[in-house]
């Protein structure tokens, strides 16, 4: 079980992606700060680089046998950055104000989904039997759509932090992230976290780790990231399990970047790990991938913000900043190398793939161009997101966007909103299928309008196929049938199922894709009242019996609506997506008549009747300023809708269609 287990999380995906943005002021600030701070503790010595420039760091006392590089996996809400917090407090690269919540998820969207995204970097100096290190610490997102941003973090260390909730116990993301880390030969150092809680249970959660992981669990740390409570062990252990990085600084300079990002300010910022020799400012790098060379500006550490420093040398992970103007120069598991001292590639990364695509059109057509340079902008700090231009009959000119999944696209619109705001229709999200041509030929379908009608699957197609993920489930026993249930109901196939300890079971189980982009999340939580866990990977594509859904609005398709599916689902999705609509479509001056049809016969049909509603009846006369109001409001509550002919569908007409009946 454990071979197929590491062949597997072999397979996991492991992609590119950056978004991270910092005002060069700001952290100028923060960075002499910090740097005070550091001086003082620590005693590195500081130069003047003489060119009125930024003071740097002197970092090359530093040898690789003084250095540590790891990060910090679990489960989500495991407590990933709170532990990541108190070792900044505890080294002093914060300060100890009792206030720091988080520090390394500096994304907006992140604060306020209180959810980690980017994985992020800081380095910290810290004293261990009377010698100093430079540990270099990685905070990674711990839901299953950001795991690519685990997989490349972990290219940039020695060892791992595997944190566990004591009062949870091993969830599906700490056995994936287990095994993604010891596929890597990293060395694992688990740590039970939250024992302050009076439901932790750290024995038995230990003995889960044990029998699990075949970790002995009396090795187990036992840690509050919230209270503090243990983490004076937890930099000790690290520094004494985690191997220093190899490499040689008498070996001409190799790096590796594994990370990047886009500042206004500066331009491409790239994170590297250097695996042999030194950079300094002003020398010249090529990068392997584009042959292309650069003159370095500067280099530093994230401390936690850029704080440069006057040279990075093996072992040590920093930031490089050059002459790269675009992050699409950028490129993500590049070796990086000094001219004429040519190295061997190191061995990169498998590109992203999406899983899910999603049609992104702007609700006023005007805004087309802001849309584009807005989509361009974002999409250059998270290369994950796949884009390509098309127009909708219905939705007029857009984008198909690809992503790692559902809660990634999410993401991507809230930043889209927020940061840019933009405002954006998104079409129901949809896998790439495959269609196979008698022919011999093949096409991937990332928008199901493309998908073949009746007429030509009968004549010209020889077979369809969906893209499945091999699943992993973990939850309390009592609710085993109604799990097995939920992944037959979404045309699962179990493979097998194990106790991780007397009462948690984990279930093995391969699904379509299709499945789990709608609602098999919430379903599982809801079934087992928020007890369960899931996590997949790709599992390639099999053969099966597709077909595309229609809807007709008034009698015209609307492309923008059309859905794929199994045939086995199209009578009820078919009764399900015209139900919804009606009750999303609001009432206009005219009847609109929904079908929903499937090779050429409709499946269900509904009515929205027709209402004649004036906003403004109940001002009597005279109140000029309500009734601009109350007709402002109602122009607001218009701003997500789109037009089709006459009629106007709201957002909620696009994603919640493919919704699956509730529970
Ligand atoms: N009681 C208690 N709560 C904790 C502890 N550590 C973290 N938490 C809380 O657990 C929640 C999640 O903590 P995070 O640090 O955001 O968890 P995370 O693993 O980084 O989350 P993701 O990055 O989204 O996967 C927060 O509300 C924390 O305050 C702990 O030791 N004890």
């Amino acid at each position: 079980m454990l071979r197929t287990q590491l062949s597997a999380a072999a397979n996991r995906l492991r992609i590119s992606g950056r978004h991270s943005y910092f005002n060069t002021q700001q952290v100028f600030k923060v960075f002499q700060q910090q740097q005070q701070l550091s001086q003082r503790q620590y005693a590195t010595r500081t130069n003047n680089n003489g060119g009125g420039g930024r003071q740097e760091t002197d970092i090359s006392t530093y040898p690789p046998e003084r250095i540590r590089n790891f990060s910090i996996i679990a489960h989500i809400d495991h407590g990933k950055s709170t532990l990541a917090d108190r070792l900044l407090e505890l080294t002093g690269v914060i300060s100890k104000t009792g206030k720091n919540k988080q520090v390394l998820d500096k994304l907006k969207v992140e604060r306020e989904r209180g959810i980690t995204v980017k994985a992020q970097s800081a380095s910290m100096f810290y004293e261990h039997n009377g010698q100093k290190y430079l540990i270099n610490l990685i905070d990674t997102p711990g839901h299953v759509d950001f795991s690519y941003e685990v997989s490349r973090s972990l290219a940039a260390c020695q060892g791992t932090i595997l944190l566990v909730d004591a009062a949870q116990g091993i969830q599906a993301q700490t056995v994936a992230n287990f095994y993604l880390a010891f596929g890597e030969g990293l060395e694992v150092i688990p740590i039970l976290n939250k024992v302050d809680l009076p439901t932790a249970e750290p024995e038995r959660t230990a003995k889960q780790i044990e029998s699990a992981f075949e970790i002995e669990a009396n090795t187990v740390l036992h840690v509050s990231a919230k209270s503090g409570l243990g983490i004076d062990h937890v930099l000790p252990s690290v520094i004494e399990k985690i191997p220093p990085p190899n490499g040689s600084i008498d070996k001409p300079f190799k790096a590796l970047l594994f990370d990047t990002w886009y500042d206004k300010y500066v331009g491409v910022i790239s994170l590297m790990a250097i695996k042999d020799g030194s950079v300094k400012k002003g020398d010249r790098i090529v990068s392997m991938y584009s042959n292309t060379k650069y003159e370095v500006a500067e280099v530093g550490i994230m401390h936690p913000e850029p704080m440069a420093t006057t040279s990075l040398q093996v072992g040590q992970v920093g930031y490089i900043t050059c002459n790269m103007r675009s992050v699409s120069e950028a490129h993500v598991g590049d070796t990086f190398y000094k001219e004429k001292e040519p190295v061997e590639a190191l061995p990169g990364f498998v590109p992203a793939k999406s899983m899910v695509f999603s049609g992104v059109f702007p609700i006023d057509a005007d805004e087309f161009d802001r849309l584009d340079e807005s989509i361009q902008k974002l999409t250059l700090n998270d290369s994950s997101v796949s884009v390509h231009k098309e127009t909708s009959a219905a939705l007029g000119q857009g984008w198909r966007l690809g992503f790692l999944g559902t809660l990634h696209m999410d993401v991507f619109r809230q930043r889209l909103e927020e940061e840019y705001n933009a405002n954006v229709l998104i079409t129901a999200p949809t896998v790439p299928y495959q269609v196979k041509y008698r022919d011999g030929s093949t096409t991937f379908i990332r928008t199901p309008a493309d998908f073949p009608g009746a007429g030509t699957m009968q004549d010209f197609v020889e077979c369809t196929m969906e893209p499945y993920v091999s699943a992993t489930l973990i939850f309390p026993e009592q609710y085993l049938g109604p799990m097995l249930d939920l992944c037959t109901t979404h045309r699962g196939e179990i493979q097998n199922h194990t106790f991780i300890d007397e009462s948690r079971v984990m279930v093995k189980c391969r699904l379509p894709m299709a499945d789990i982009v709608t609602d098999f999340f919430d379903k599982l939580k809801s079934r087992s009242q928020g007890f369960g866990s899931f996590d997949y990977e790709e599992g390639g594509y099999d053969t099966s019996d597709l077909v595309k859904m229609e809807v007709l609005l008034n009698g015209e398709p609307v492309d923008a609506l059309a859905a794929v599916m199994h045939r086995s689902n199209v009578v009820n999705t078919g009764r399900e997506m015209a139900r919804r609509l009606k009750e999303v479509i609001r009432r206009q001056l005219f009847d609109i008549n929904i079908q929903t049809a499937a090779n050429g016969k409709v499946v269900a049909r509904e009515t929205v009747k027709q209402l004649r509603k004036n906003v403004t009846a109940r001002c009597y006369g005279g109140d000029v300023t309500r009734k601009m109001k109350l007709l402002n409001k109602q122009k607001e509550g218009k701003k997500r809708m789109k037009k089709f002919g006459k009629v106007e569908l709201p957002q909620e007409a696009f994603l919640t269609i493919m919704a699956k009946s509730s529970d």
